[in-house]
């Protein structure tokens, strides 16, 4: 039987006013957690992900332990990848790591179509045995935005200054805007996928196209982004843009048919709200604070807080993702203390 579902998270996405502030955490489902880890001596990533019962498991993880208000399905951004004649390899220690890199207009002719339900049938039976089983609160789908899985197909792994990636854009733009609808092809037949299968948000991680200045978002990335933000808004459901490092972006994405705005910390949200950015927000607290003494922790989420909730809108979420090292006695303290504070503040 299908439980109740929280719609809490789901409301302030639209903007809609909520009781409290709902919170969930990027990265809440790994490294953090003990139980986790065990799971993580036996299998890796991509064997987790491909079996339904246990990355269901591992996603239910930290909704059940840390009482937040949205599950985010547990895979990564290569995951739809291979699919499309990617070579990826997740190396320890490295991260994801490619081998057969796109050198040329060729290399991206050669990237095929995916087939959700033949291709990663996993990934949709995973969501299905979550939102009609087990789940509580809604499902978050996603998928890499085009420039941040270019920057792994162009550089063949992680990068610290995206020289190539860059390079190929300014030199090859033929080249370029033709991986660009590839990718925004496959994100849109795969996060519609998603959506079928019953997730009911979608998170776009763009994490690394903070590195373009905004010209070269404005030409080289929001064409595609606006395609795909517009694609995607006829599934009716809140869509949330992500990167680390792109507050200068944030106005872009606000024009965007997209309905949530994720920061990190670098940017506060008051002064983000001054800037004119009137979508929903989530964030945005420095995920190294949950480092910090618990009173550090309290009074810094109490600072963003008062921020967030200064309008109806506000998701409260880390900058970017949990560290392996943080205790999961305080990602849960933490939830609880969102919640708290935030329904005495909205019964004000
Ligand atoms: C950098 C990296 C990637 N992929 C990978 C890395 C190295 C990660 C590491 O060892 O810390 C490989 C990877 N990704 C993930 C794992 C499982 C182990 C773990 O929990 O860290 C592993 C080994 C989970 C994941 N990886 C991701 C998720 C989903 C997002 C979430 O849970 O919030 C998970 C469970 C998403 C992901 N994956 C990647 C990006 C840029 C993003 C977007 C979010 C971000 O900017 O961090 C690329």
């Amino acid at each position: 039987m299908k439980k109740q579902i929280n719609d809490t998270f789901l409301r302030a996405a639209r903007g809609e006013k909520t009781d409290y502030v709902p919170v969930w955490y990027m990265r809440q489902a790994g490294r953090s957690q003990p139980e986790y880890r065990e799971i993580k001596e036996k299998y890796s990533l991509f064997e987790i992900t491909h079996q339904p019962e246990l990355c269901a498991y591992v996603t239910r993880l930290p909704v059940e332990q840390y009482n937040v208000d949205a599950a985010i399905l547990y895979k990564d951004i290569m995951t739809p990848l291979p699919a499309m004649g990617v070579h990826v390899d997740i190396k320890s220690g490295v991260g994801p790591v490619i081998d057969n890199p796109i050198r040329s207009l060729a290399d991206v002719e050669k990237l095929g179509e995916i087939n959700p339900e033949e291709d990663i049938p996993f990934v949709l039976d995973t969501i299905k045995l979550l939102t009609e089983e087990q789940l509580s609160v809604p499902l978050i789908g996603f998928s890499g935005a085009p420039f941040t899985l270019a920057s792994y197909m162009i550089e063949g792994g992680p990068s610290k200054n995206y020289n190539k990636t860059k390079a190929f854009m300014y030199a090859e733009p033929k080249a370029w805007f033709a991986l660009m609808d590839k990718l925004g092809d496959m994100i849109i037949t795969y996060v519609k996928a998603q959506i079928n299968a019953g997730a009911s948000a979608i998170q776009i991680f763009d994490s690394w196209v903070g590195a373009l200045n905004v010209e070269d978002y404005r030409n080289y990335i929001k064409p595609i982004m606006n395609r795909i933000f517009s694609a995607l808004k006829e599934e009716n459901v809140p869509l949330i843009m992500f990167g680390v490092g792109a507050s200068h972006l944030a106005l872009e994405w606000n024009d965007l048919p997209l309905d949530v705005v994720g920061l990190d910390w670098r940017l506060p949200i008051k002064q983000a709200r001054e800037l004119g950015i009137h979508k929903t927000i989530q964030g945005n607290m420095d995920p190294a604070i949950l480092l910090a003494p618990w009173e550090v922790v309290e009074e810094r989420a109490k600072a963003i807080l008062d921020q967030g909730m200064a309008q109806d809108g506000y998701i409260f979420n880390l900058g970017h993702g949990v560290f392996p090292s943080v205790n999961p006695e305080t990602l849960k303290r933490l939830t609880a203390f969102i919640h708290e504070y935030s329904s005495i503040q909205k019964k004000r």
